[in-house]
């Protein structure tokens, strides 16, 4: 079978969040099954999962890996651009990283106009029993988004393939509605 024949459709989608959240040992956790204690991540990585949608509808989830460092941003910009979903990975006892993907939140509105990206809040490292977020604020700053909430730890692997199915979802139903939709020279979502 070839390549192109596995899916039906390919989602690009990136992980933002402050440098330490866990972003990457999110990603090992769901493409690996592993917990790799620290990956330290330049720039921007890239990882390719299949995900079934539906029955019969495979996805490939081109998922984009950030650095959550300041002075990688500028270097991250370009491909957000090419981005149908964004995956905002907070740490649930680090207030200023929930501030940090508020932030970002809005960068990333702007950058991406006059098209959109549909959203999902992680809420990470939920094994700890240190909390500085408030569940009722990252629940009103999920509506006010529109996006779904989830808490999760790639420690315990508590959630973590959850998160991606459903900003996989979300955005497959926003391409099925419309919300988002295909560009020619934006490639967000490929059929094959
Ligand atoms: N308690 C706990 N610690 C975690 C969890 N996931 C990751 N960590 C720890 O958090 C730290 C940062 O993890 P990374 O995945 O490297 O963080 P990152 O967001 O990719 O960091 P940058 O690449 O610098 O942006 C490491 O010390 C991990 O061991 C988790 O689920 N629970």
């Amino acid at each position: 079978m070839n390549r192109s024949a596995q899916f039906l459709y390919r989602f690009k989608m990136m992980m933002i969040g402050d440098n330490n959240v866990g972003k990457s040992c999110i990603l090992k956790r769901y493409t690996e099954g592993l917990y790799p204690e620290r990956c330290v991540t330049i720039g921007i990585s890239l990882c390719n999962h299949i995900l079934e949608v539906e029955p019969g509808v495979r996805v490939n989830l081109q998922i984009w890996d950030t650095a959550g460092h300041e002075s990688f941003w500028s270097a991250i910009c370009p491909s957000i651009r090419q981005t149908a979903g964004c995956m905002l990975v907070f740490d649930l006892g680090d207030r200023a990283s929930f501030n940090y993907i508020k932030y970002r939140h809005m960068e990333v509105c702007n950058i991406v106009q006059p098209y959109t990206v549909l959203f999902m809040l992680v809420g990470h490292k939920c094994d700890r029993e240190k909390r500085k977020v408030n569940q009722d604020e990252v629940e009103e700053f999920a509506s006010e988004l529109g996006a779904p909430y989830i808490e999760a730890s790639a420690k315990t692997g508590h959630n973590v393939a959850e998160a991606f199915e459903l900003l996989t979802r979300r955005i497959y139903q926003g391409y099925l509605s419309g919300e988002v939709r295909l560009h020619e020279s934006w490639e967000k979502i490929h059929n094959k």
